[in-house]
């Protein structure tokens, strides 16, 4: 069953030990336009949760809150058991991946200088991902769209965070690309890391997801176990068809 709007989106009732990540009262925006608020989200140890809503209902703003490159205008973010305003780097260091939309690849480095830049090991990340063993010489941007989520996710994986963070998990990805990725995601959960991610195809979000929370014009409009959804998406789909007003708060 769906929960209310605003309750946490992390599970059934659970225990603080087992939240990563969680917001109460978030509100971002940007110079005086405020276009998320009151997003109380929770994420749990070893599970999934996926961000969905049209585009720009605030999944991103979210995303770029949560992981420390936005400020938020009110509420708080907790990573960890702690409440947090540090950067980005200082999150890394704590055990937070982050993979931005546009797969944090530097395309004119090959796929070796791309892992040596990021400081992992690139048999660790072969041990991940076996396909890309053989592309370890070819510039990161001459990968195709598939092979450069491949190496985003395992890179991002090879560091074990306990909290890993996706903008656009499978975008422009074909169904055997995105298989290959969402199952090293779910291995990585097996062994207990948490995932927050935004995905745009909706019933692929619903079936890797453990939980979900549906974004429109800014704010929270559902939050609910993704299981119980997967049969009966109408109310989501209605929820993220676009308004013209997405994400203008009054
Ligand atoms: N740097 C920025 N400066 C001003 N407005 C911004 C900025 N970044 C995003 N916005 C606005 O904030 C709103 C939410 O954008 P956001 O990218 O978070 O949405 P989204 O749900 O991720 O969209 P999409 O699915 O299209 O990626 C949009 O109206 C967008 O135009």
């Amino acid at each position: 069953m769906a929960t209310a709007c605003n309750e946490p989106a992390g599970g059934d009732d659970p225990s603080p030990a087992e939240v990563v990540l969680q917001t109460a009262g978030l509100a971002v925006g940007y110079q005086d336009l405020q276009v998320v608020q009151g997003i109380d989200l929770a994420v749990q140890k070893g599970k999934i949760t996926a961000l969905l809503g049209a585009n720009g209902s605030g999944k991103t703003t979210v995303l770029r809150t949560v992981v420390g490159l936005q400020r938020p205008l009110g509420g708080e973010v907790r990573l960890f058991g702690e409440v947090t305003r540090a950067a980005l780097h200082a999150r890394a260091r704590a055990g937070l991946g982050y993979i931005a939309e546009n797969r944090s690849l530097i395309p004119a480095l090959t796929v070796r200088d791309n892992l040596r830049l990021a400081k992992v090991d690139t048999a660790a990340v072969v041990a991940l991902a076996p396909p890309l063993e053989k592309l370890l010489s070819r510039r990161a941007g001459l990968l195709s769209g598939g092979e450069q989520q491949l190496l985003s996710v395992s890179r991002a994986l090879a560091r074990r965070p306990r909290l890993l963070v996706v903008d656009e998990f499978c975008q422009g990805l074909a169904p055997l690309a995105a298989e290959t990725v969402s199952a090293l995601l779910r291995q990585a959960t097996e062994a207990g890391t948490a995932v927050l991610l935004v995905e745009q195809m909706l019933h692929r979000a619903l079936e890797l997801s453990d939980r979900f929370l549906v974004l429109r014009q800014g704010a929270v409009a559902l939050a609910g176990r993704s299981a119980d959804h997967r049969n009966r998406t109408e109310e989501i789909e209605r929820l993220t068809i676009a308004t013209d007003d997405s994400a203008r708060l009054p």
